[in-house]
């Protein structure tokens, strides 16, 4: 059986994983097509490329359907229940740099720390009869964030794009997204909280720890590791 590394298969993780893996001699590329999802591995025998969604690899590798995988940091700590129990952090590839943060409007001149967004959320609720709504597509991370902190007086909304315009379509107050420029931050009239840092995310070299890992797996692993100088 072969030792499959999954990999996202488009976009700016796509092409900067196949750069990382290139300067340290081990060729990944897009066989057939452009547009198939089928992948080739030179360098190293033994190893499949397996091409996925960024999103799908966390699942995947804590399924056992893939033993290795690239993906944000950020995806694996949301979709995974105890991230920590189901795969292992190899390598952190420094590229795919982005903050979960949680952001409120400029307009808030009085909101600045995750203590005036609790003080807020409770003037909020007494004054319109329902809690404060914070729209994001991370669930997982921005409830266990402010549980830790300490804030309890708000609500969840699902956005799963363009979370960033729902303060101004006046379906959220506050959100929670990814941000590298602060671009699309600033457009939308919306600032950081001071504190409001819930995790740096990067594309990350995971390892699963379910699925095969007979000896001869180890043996590729660890054949791969050496190439890789990890
Ligand atoms: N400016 C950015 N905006 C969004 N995501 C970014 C940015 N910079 C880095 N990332 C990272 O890229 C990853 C998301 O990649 P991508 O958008 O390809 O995932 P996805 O939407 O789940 O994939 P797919 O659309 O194939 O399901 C996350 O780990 C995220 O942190
Ligand atoms: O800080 P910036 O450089 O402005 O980048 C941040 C934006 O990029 C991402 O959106 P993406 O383009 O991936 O689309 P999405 O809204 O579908 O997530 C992210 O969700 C932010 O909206």
């Amino acid at each position: 059986m072969m030792l499959k590394l999954g990999v996202p298969s488009k976009g700016r993780l796509m092409e900067k994983t196949f750069d990382w893996f290139g300067t340290r001699g081990i060729t990944l590329r897009k066989s057939g097509s452009d547009r198939e999802y089928a992948g080739a591995v030179d360098g190293i025998d033994g190893v499949e490329l397996v091409l996925l969604s960024a999103g799908e690899i966390p699942r995947e590798l804590a399924a056992g359907n893939i033993h290795l995988g690239v993906t944000g940091s950020d995806l694996v700590r949301e979709k995974l229940a105890n991230w920590e129990q189901r795969v292992t952090a190899m390598a952190p590839m420094g590229f795919g740099g982005a903050d979960l943060i949680i952001a409120v409007p400029q307009a808030w001149v009085d909101v600045d720390t995750l203590d005036d967004l609790d003080a807020a959320a409770a003037a909020f609720r007494t004054a319109h009869g329902f809690r404060l709504r914070i729209a994001t597509k991370y669930h997982r991370l921005v409830r266990e964030f402010l549980r830790e902190k300490g804030v309890a007086d708000y609500q969840l909304i699902d956005s799963q794009g363009a979370t960033e315009g729902t303060v101004k379509n006046e379906t959220a107050e506050a959100i929670a997204d990814i941000t590298s420029t602060g671009e699309t931050l600033r457009a939308n009239g919306l600032k950081i909280l001071d504190d409001g840092l819930i995790h740096a995310s990067q594309a990350t070299l995971f390892r699963g720890r379910r699925g095969d890992w007979s000896d001869g797996q180890r043996q590729k692993l660890k054949s791969l590791q050496m190439v890789l100088g990890l």
